[in-house]
C-alpha cells in the first residue's frame, strides 16, 4: 500500500495543507511531524470557532466509532492549542488507509486555529509515545499503517511553488537529486531527532561548543536555532538587528544574503541558499529572517524555512531520517 497528497503553502506562508478524508468527510490538514495527535475542527465547536473551517461531524460519519470517556488536551510549541473528544473513523491519505484510526475531536481551540481558516487540524506524525488522549494514548496514523505500507517510510517534499507531496510507503528518487544520506534518530524524545555538531555560513564551516541535538518538524515554519549559531549568521548582515517588536531579526529586503548550512548528523549539511533564507517582508523595505531563535532551549527546531529545499524521509522501522538536495 502507498499513499501520496499534495502539501500546498497555506496563504499565511507559514504552513502546508494536505487533504485528508475522514469517515468520508474531506478535511485541509497540517501534517507535523513535531507531534502525534490527529485532531479536527468538529462540529461541536461554536460556529464562531467554526467560521470558514471544515468540521468534522461525527454523526454524518456511519463508521465513526466513539471512544467512552477518552479526551484529549494538546499545546504547541507556538502557544497554540486544542482539547476535545476521542472516537475511531476510517482515514484516508492519499489512498493509505486505516480503517480504526484515533481522531480527536476538537470541543475547544485556541484563537491561532480559529484566526487560520486554512488548516481544519492537525496529523501528529512524530512518535506515539507523544500522544496526549487519556486515559490511553492512541497510535498515530503512520504507526497505524506502516505494517501495511510497501516501505515503512514517509516522505516530505515541501515546495513553496504550491508542488509540494507527503508520500507515505514508497522513496519517489524522481523527487531529489545526489545521495540520499541517512542519520540515526533518537526516538526516546518522541521527536525525529538528530545530532547537528557544525553550520556554515557563507560557506565558512564553524564548530558547535556543546552541541544541542535538532528535530525535523514539518509543524513549525521557521528554524529555530541555538542564540550562538543566529548570532553568527546575522552577524554577516549588516542591516540585521533583532526587533523585539516583530519579535525576532529583520535586515533590508535588499540584502546579498550569505548561504546558510545546518548539519543533519555527520553526513549531510542541509543547505538553504541566500535567496531562500526570508522567511516574509515586514513592510515595504524590511525582511523577516527564516533563521530565528530558539531562546537557548535544549533542542534546535528545523522547521518549513529548512525543510523546504531538501527532500526528507522518515523511516519508522529503522528510526533513521534520510535528506536530500532537490
Ligand atoms: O509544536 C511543535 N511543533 N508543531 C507545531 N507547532 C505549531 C503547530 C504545530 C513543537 C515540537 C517540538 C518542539 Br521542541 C517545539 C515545538
Amino acid at each position: 500500500e502507498t499513499g501520496e497528497v499534495a502539501a500546498t503553502p497555506a496563504d499565511n506562508g507559514a504552513e502546508y495543507l494536505s487533504p485528508v478524508t475522514i469517515g468520508g468527510q474531506k478535511l485541509n490538514l497540517n501534517f507535523d511531524t513535531g507531534s502525534s495527535d490527529l485532531w479536527v475542527f468538529s462540529t461541536a465547536l461554536t460556529s464562531a470557532e467554526i467560521g470558514q473551517h471544515s468540521a468534522f461531524n461525527p454523526s454524518k460519519s456511519s463508521t465513526y466509532k466513539e471512544l467512552d470517556g477518552y479526551s484529549f488536551s494538546l499545546s504547541y510549541g507556538d502557544g497554540s492549542g486544542a482539547a476535545g473528544v476521542v472516537g475511531t473513523d476510517t482515514v484516508d491519505i492519499g489512498g493509505a488507509t486505516v480503517t480504526r484510526q484515533a481522531i480527536e475531536l476538537a470541543t475547544s481551540v485556541s484563537s491561532a486555529f480559529v484566526s487560520d481558516a486554512d488548516s481544519d487540524g492537525l496529523v501528529g506524525l512524530a512518535f506515539s509515545t507523544l500522544n496526549s488522549v487519556s486515559p490511553t494514548p492512541q497510535k498515530t496514523f503512520f504507526d497505524n499503517i506502516m505494517s501495511e505500507l510497501a516501505q515503512p517510510v514517509f516522505t516530505a517534499s515541501l515546495d513553496l511553488d504550491g508542488s509540494g507531496t507527503y508520500e507515505f510507503g514508497t522513496i519517489d528518487s524522481s523527487k531529489f537529486t545526489g545521495d540520499l544520506e541517512f542519520t540515526p534518530v533518537n526516538a526516546a524524545s518522541g521527536f525525529w531527532q538528530f545530532d547537528s555538531s557544525c553550520y556554515s555560513i557563507g560557506g565558512k564551516t564553524y564548530n558547535r561548543t556543546n552541541a544541542t541535538p535538532a528535530i525535523a518538524d514539518t509543524g513549525t515554519s521557521l528554524l529555530l536555532l541555538d542564540p550562538e549559531v543566529v548570532q553568527a549568521y546575522y552577524s554577516q548582515v549588516p542591516s540585521a538587528n533583532y526587533d523585539s517588536t516583530v519579535g525576532g531579526y529583520t535586515y533590508d529586503c535588499s540584502e546579498n544574503l550569505p548561504d546558510f548550512a545546518v548539519a543533519v548528523g555527520d553526513n549531510y549539511m542541509a543547505n538553504i541558499p541566500g535567496s531562500g533564507i526570508t522567511f516574509s517582508p515586514v513592510d515595504s523595505k524590511t525582511c523577516f529572517g527564516g533563521i530565528q531563535s530558539n531562546s537557548g532551549s535544549d533542542v534546535q527546531i528545523f522547521g518549513d524555512a529548512l525543510l523546504k529545499h531538501h527532500f526528507v524521509v522518515f523511516h519508522g522501522e529503522s528510526n533513521l531520517l534520510g535528506m536530500a538536495a532537490k
